[in-house]
């Protein structure tokens, strides 16, 4: 897949920690640490743009570590990469925790998840068919 790169630290590229891992950590790409205030949100950029064929999208995650040791999550979890968008690709994080939290150039902060997208067409209808589950939701299952 094509990917655009105008980040210039050591290791641009989003890459899988291990050969079993569902996402590419993403790295930011900042020219002097980010200071990250307790609740405050910005859009981190990656210096990656990158070209998804139709039919697929990125998706943004979270880290799991970040998220316990530091309070730092996506604030929009998960992240939608349209196949069609050609611009940088930034990660909107927040710090939940009470402390500045400093975000470093290169620093891995989310993690990106390529999958295959199903398009739709709507079929306007009077009905639509019944199931177990019916309207029920919220909760519904498992009372006696
Ligand atoms: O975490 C994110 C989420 C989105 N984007 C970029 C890629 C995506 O294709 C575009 C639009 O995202 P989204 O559809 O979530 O935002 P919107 O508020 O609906 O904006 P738009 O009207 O541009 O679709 O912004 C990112 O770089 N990072
Ligand atoms: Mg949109």
């Amino acid at each position: 897949m094509n990917v655009k790169i105008i980040n210039h630290s050591a290791n641009p590229l989003p890459a899988y920690a291990t050969s079993g891992s569902s996402g590419m950590d993403i790295r930011a790409n900042l020219s002097k640490t980010f200071i990250l205030l307790p609740m405050q949100r910005a859009a981190i950029p990656t210096g990656i743009f990158i070209e998804l064929p139709e039919g697929y999208e990125a998706q943004i995650r979270p880290r799991s570590g970040l998220a316990l040791k530091q309070g730092i999550t996506c604030l929009n979890t998960p992240g939608t990469i349209d196949a069609d968008y050609r611009g940088e690709i930034k990660v909107i994080l927040i710090n939940l925790s009470v402390e500045e939290q400093p975000i470093n150039n290169g620093d891995r902060i989310a993690q990106l998840i390529i999958q295959r997208v199903v398009s739709v067409e709507w079929e306007p209808s009077i009905e639509i068919n019944e199931t177990q589950r019916g309207a029920g939701g919220f909760g519904h299952t498992g009372r006696s």
